[in-house]
């Protein structure tokens, strides 16, 4: 992506973004809640309207027709259909994207849901229903999924196996971004991106992370980041600044104009779905 600039209601969450990501690694995107995670995984998958800059993904511009069945996007919340079985859920899903029936099975297999096959949505557990969503972003086999949070408020053993299936997808060729407020899945990834009001403030690897920061943990490694990209914020205001001035506080950019509604119920997508 170069120069890519998002505004969300008042406030500019990515302002001229560049970003290369790689092909067949998992890319763990990390920050905290707000840093524009999820804006820039709506970015990517040609979901969110856009202010400046370009956005290309596999080759085409996101949110290409032509990419609409090589690109898997599990949002946040799980959206699966309550009154349908994990099944038929998936079947439905599989016919929106234009894949085999039979891809359905595959995915329940993948993701574990064999026994809760036959079981109505509703009556499944938190952890069941988010895989429900995995297992429909991952139909039709997209080379590219991007996850939003898939682990949130999982047990560890869950957790685990989650991180099992999307190495598992990543050894098949796929490619995968996930993010998460989990920093110790940072060991999972391939590859880093740390993200903090906007700006990814670490490009790296999770061996690189700790070597750099001298940390024992990822969850240390952040903590020192972002301390050093607070101390050169405020180095680089108090620079700008004139004597005698206050100092600007380092919130996000805000601004007046208002690129007209985008509501957070633009956040509830269908699981599964396709730029
Ligand atoms: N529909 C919206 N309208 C206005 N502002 C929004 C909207 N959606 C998100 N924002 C704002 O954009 C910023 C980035 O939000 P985003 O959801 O991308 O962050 P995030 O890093 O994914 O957070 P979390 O980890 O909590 O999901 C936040 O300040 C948020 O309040």
């Amino acid at each position: 992506m170069r120069g890519l600039t998002v505004r969300r209601g008042r406030t500019t969450v990515l302002d001229r973004l560049d970003l290369d990501l790689p092909a067949g690694e998992i890319i763990g995107l990390l920050g905290p809640s707000g840093s524009g995670k999820t804006t820039l995984m709506r970015a990517i998958v040609g979901m969110q309207i856009t202010r400046g800059g370009t956005v290309t993904v596999l080759g085409r511009p996101a949110g290409s027709r032509s990419l609409r069945h090589r690109v898997g996007y599990m949002t946040q919340q799980a959206s699966i259909y309550e009154d349908l079985t994990v099944e038929q859920n998936l079947r439905y899903f599989a016919r929106i994207v234009g894949a085999p029936a039979a891809d359905a099975a595959r995915v329940i297999e993948r993701t574990g849901l064999t026994g809760q096959a036959r079981q109505m949505a509703r009556t499944l557990s938190g952890g069941q229903a988010n895989r429900v969503s995995l297992a429909a972003a991952m139909l039709g086999e997209p080379e590219l999924l991007v996850l939003d949070e898939p682990t949130v408020g999982l047990d560890p053993v869950l957790r685990a196996d989650l991180w099992g299936i999307f190495r598992g997808l990543v050894d098949e060729g796929a490619s995968i971004l996930v993010s998460s407020h989990v920093m110790d899945e940072a060991t999972r990834c391939d590859r880093l991106l740390l993200m903090r009001e906007g700006r990814v403030i670490a490009d790296t690897t999770p061996r690189e992370l700790l070597r750099s920061t001298g940390a024992a943990t990822a969850e240390d490694a952040f903590l020192r980041i972002i301390e050093r990209d607070e101390d050169r914020a405020h180095r680089l205001l108090g620079e700008r600044t004139e004597p005698g001035t206050t100092r600007p506080h380092l919130g996000r950019h805000d601004d007046r104009r208002n690129d007209g509604p985008d509501r957070r119920s633009d956040r509830r997508e269908r699981p599964g779905s396709r730029p």
